[in-house]
């Protein structure tokens, strides 16, 4: 045991907080990753050269650092190689663009577990969860940019019915991995310039969200969620699946509630939204993001905001109740660094919430005494953090401090600048 994790064991212990136990504790909350960041969103509907078509729905992925994952077998290889450089045992998350087809055009629709088959064996190998999210942009059908709430009762079919075999594979994908996935619903809904009616697209999105989830499903193996946004490039003036929208039909069918922390006015934060949202929805996926002035998906850094949603996860107790997903895509860097950065940072936060001595801080708080609160939350900041992170990446037999980039440009090397 490192002589600096000795001293940062005591310094931590004169605040009454037990750092193994900490330590310990990172093993409930699992990251679901996401596997977007891998190969620009593209998925592998059209075959390889072809794929990076008009993504559409608001999203827009820049930059185009060397190589991205051009198949399932690389976009596997590359996320078991981030797997191996992030501590614990984590998830991986799938859009439905990801489906492997065996070269066969099978319309969105008609999607099953089989054409997931592979990503299920890969991740029951790797003794991990999966997560899994319809895909309603990058299509004909969706490049209005509006799918479940379209007029055209066609369209809008069409997309129900992709959500009713997304929820299916989720179940498989859950009941295959003996952990429950999260199925999220986000559509891109809404309208460039200001709507004549903003009421009737909203009573077709309820509607065919209540056709999208009637099945009933065992939530053993499917968990439902739905995913609001602020607004997206080409829907500027309107967004049909508004947080207002989608808060009001978690609460009222129980589903779970996405807050993707780009979705938002950048003045508002997530943090200050869970203890609320929690006290009326049964569960919250999170979708953590970083936006730069706008829901831009920067990589996830170890910002004030994300330390202040792991600081609320812990202090609210609410491990099992939320779901912490990534939500970022950058190619103007290396694509597994990026995952690695992401998930690394999430983790930080949260080993940094565990071990932080809240109590002495409420205590102030309650006793009136706001200097004192003020003064011990500036003080934890430099206690000795980062001896027990190194600790814990140790024992997970991952590298300690920056080591784990040596091993990504090894991969670049050997790997991804092969590709062309
Ligand atoms: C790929 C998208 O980021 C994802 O489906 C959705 O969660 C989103 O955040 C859209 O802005
Ligand atoms: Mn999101």
């Amino acid at each position: 045991m490192s002589n600096a994790y000795e001293i940062a064991r005591e310094r931590y212990a004169e605040h009454g907080v037990d750092v193994d136990a900490a330590i310990a504790a990172m093993d409930a909350y699992p990251v679901s990753i996401h596997c977007w960041q891998g190969d620009d969103v593209a998925g592998f509907e059209a075959p390889p050269g072809e794929q990076g078509g008009e993504l559409g729905g608001g999203l827009a992925v820049t930059g185009n650092y060397p190589g991205k994952a051009r198949t399932a077998d690389e976009l596997r290889a590359d996320a078991d190689q981030a797997l191996s450089l992030i501590p614990g045992q984590h998830r991986f998350n799938l859009h439905a663009i990801y489906a492997e087809t065996g070269g066969v055009a099978v319309e969105r629709d008609q999607l099953g577990p089989e054409h997931f088959a592979r990503w299920i064996g890969w991740a029951q190998d790797a003794g991990i969860g999966l997560d899994f999210n319809p895909s309603y942009f990058g299509h004909p059908l969706a490049a209005s940019g509006v799918t479940l709430s379209h007029h055209d009762a066609a369209v809008r079919q069409f997309w129900i019915e992709h959500g009713k075999a997304c929820r299916r594979i989720g179940a498989a994908m859950g009941e295959a991995t003996g952990s429950p996935c999260v199925t999220n619903v986000w559509v891109p809904d809404g309208s460039k310039d200001t709507p004549a009616d903003r009421k009737a697209p909203r009573e077709r999105l309820a509607e065919a969200l209540d056709e999208v989830f009637a099945e009933p499903l065992d939530a053993v193996h499917n968990l439902d969620a739905v995913e609001s946004k602020l607004f997206g490039i080409g829907a500027e003036s309107y967004t049909v699946g508004s947080h207002e929208f989608y808060m009001g039909y978690a609460i009222k069918h129980g589903k779970l509630l996405c807050l993707d922390t780009g979705h938002f006015h950048p003045t508002e934060v997530v943090s200050d939204k869970l203890s609320a949202v929690l006290q009326w929805v049964p569960e919250v996926l999170l979708h953590v993001s970083r936006g730069v002035r706008w829901d831009s998906d920067h990589v996830v850094v170890l910002s004030d905001e994300l330390r202040a949603i792991a600081g609320e996860l812990v202090r609210g107790g609410y491990g099992s109740r939320v779901h912490i997903g990534l939500d970022f895509f950058d190619a103007t860097i290396n694509r597994v660094a990026a995952w690695v950065i992401g998930v690394r940072a999430t983790q930080k936060a949260l080993l940094g919430a565990l071990l932080e001595p809240w109590a002495e801080v409420a205590d102030a708080e309650r006793a009136g005494d706001l200097t004192g609160r003020l003064a011990l939350m500036e003080e934890h900041k430099t206690l000795p953090f980062a001896a027990v992170w190194d600790r814990y990446c140790e024992q997970k037999g991952v590298p300690a401090g920056a080591g784990w980039l040596d091993e990504v440009r090894r991969y670049e090397e050997n790997i991804l600048s092969k590709r062309v």
